[in-house]
């Protein structure tokens, strides 16, 4: 395990470029074990997460080779292996690997996904997606065994209950090789779902209406990589150093960013009197002051993202009067709520969930932990504001989802290390 240091109290200033989004690529991934060619994604984020999923296409025999953001897969030689648990369990994103397998054999083994501790996080609309498909699913005790009859999976109509990314996902991925026409109803609209099913599409896919929430897939029997596919910008990196830029910055420009994917959180930020230069695929941040504090309610896209809810919250300790933040997707997501406390920050929850906020002049570096990823980035900008030191244990968990975040913040001017804590006990 790393732990990151950061020493507080420095303006930020420069250019920071964004990296390629994580819940395109860790789905992508996945996804690329449908193809019978190579596949190549370009501007695909170093992040944990990635190469955690890289070891997982080893245990299935399929090679994987990650140079400069390139990152090119053969699944042509893939076999039914044993998939390593660990690596599973460090990320949610292996559930995709139901669905792809499902695809590719009409049969996968899985055990329950790990991923970020933001309260429960069930998976029974992505069963459901299976059994609609035609496939049997069984829980045995932590493993998910889903197979077919003999006819493989047949096309169906998908109502899913909730708006979830992952099921709509998973859905995609067990139907785009099914026999007949699948219609999945209540899908998801995230911009990394349309990612996905324009690197599907261009590999023969029939897939349209991503982006709206009915999506109709018409199975194919075979899919072929032609081109190179370039990943979408991560519009929750952007929006963490949009939130990092109006609180510590002295103009700060944010390259590879497209607007449109942020344009609730841009809304919330204006509304907080933070002043952005939007362009087409970069925003400046000037210096911000006098900001004022407002409500964040998250909801599924294009809604305020509940991935940024935690980013903006060290920003909305500037702002003046008092900020409610109410996470309506994972109400429990409140880990970062008792390390910026301990900081100094005038920070609570009450017995609703709702995350109250008020203005505080002086936070001090602490020893602190990422409870996951988002807590972790919120923590990340809290240090950089504090004064002193502030030393953040269980660092991997921003690098599931950071990429190069040590390097990027060194480039503003930020003075950040990453330690790793096994080697400072011996
Ligand atoms: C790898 C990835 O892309 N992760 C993102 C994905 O997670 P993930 O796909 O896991 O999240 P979902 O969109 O599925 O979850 C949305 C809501 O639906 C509920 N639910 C979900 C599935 C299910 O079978 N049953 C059910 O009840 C969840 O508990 C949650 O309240 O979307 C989340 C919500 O935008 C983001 O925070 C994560 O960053
Ligand atoms: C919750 C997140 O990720 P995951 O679903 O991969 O745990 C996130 O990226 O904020």
């Amino acid at each position: 395990m790393n732990k990151m240091i950061i020493h507080g109290n420095t303006r930020l200033s420069g250019e920071v470029t964004i990296g390629g989004a994580k819940n395109s690529t860790v789905a992508i991934i996945p996804a690329a074990i449908l193809a019978d060619t190579p596949v190549q994604l370009d501007m695909v984020p170093d992040i944990l997460d990635v190469h955690n999923l890289m070891l997982i296409l080893k245990r299935m025999n399929v090679t994987s080779e990650f140079v400069d953001g390139v990152l090119t897969i053969d699944p042509t030689h893939i076999i039914e292996g044993n998939l390593p648990s660990k690596a599973i369990k460090s990320l949610r994103a292996s559930y995709y690997f139901m669905g792809a397998l499902l695809g590719r054999f009409h049969r996968a083994v899985v055990s329950f996904p790990g991923g970020d501790n933001i309260g429960p996080r069930p998976i029974d609309q992505h069963i459901k997606a299976f059994k609609a498909l035609g496939a049997k699913v069984e829980d045995e005790h932590g493993t998910v065994k889903i197979s077919t009859g003999e006819d493989g999976l047949h096309g169906a109509n998908i109502f899913l209950d909730v708006v979830s990314v992952g099921a709509t996902i998973n859905s995609v991925l067990a139907a785009v090789k099914a026999d007949g026409v699948t219609v999945i109803h209540n899908a998801a609209r995230e911009p990394e779902i349309i990612d996905i099913v324009t690197f599907l599409n261009n590999m023969g896919a029939k897939i349209r209406g991503a982006g709206t929430n009915v999506i109709r897939i018409t199975g194919v029997p075979s899919l072929r990589a032609t081109n190179t596919h370039t990943i979408i910008p991560d519009r929750i990196e952007a929006g963490t150093y949009l939130s990092m830029a109006a609180a510590v910055g002295d103009g700060i420009k944010i390259n590879n960013v497209i607007p449109e994917h942020l344009e609730s959180f841009i809304a919330k930020l204006t509304e907080m009197g933070v002043k952005l230069n939007i362009a087409e695929d970069s925003i400046y941040v000037p210096r911000n002051d006098d900001l004022k504090g407002v409500s964040v309610k998250t909801t599924p896209y294009p809604g305020f993202a509940t991935d940024l809810q935690q980013p903006i919250t060290p920003l909305l300790l500037k702002a003046q009067g008092e900020s409610i933040v109410i996470d309506t997707i994972y109400p429990k997501r409140i880990k970062h709520v008792i390390q910026l406390k301990k900081m100094g920050a005038n920070i609570r929850v009450d017995d609703r969930n709702r995350i109250l906020i008020k203005h505080t002049d002086h936070l001090t570096g602490q020893h602190i932990e990422a409870g996951e990823i988002r807590a972790g980035a919120a923590e990340v900008i809290a240090g950089l504001m504090a004064h002193g030191t502030t030393v953040i244990s269980k660092a991997n968990n921003i690098l599931r989802g950071y990429d190069n975040i040590i390097g990027k913040l060194t480039n503003l001017n930020a003075k950040v290390e990453l330690m790793n804590d096994d080697k400072d006990k011996s």
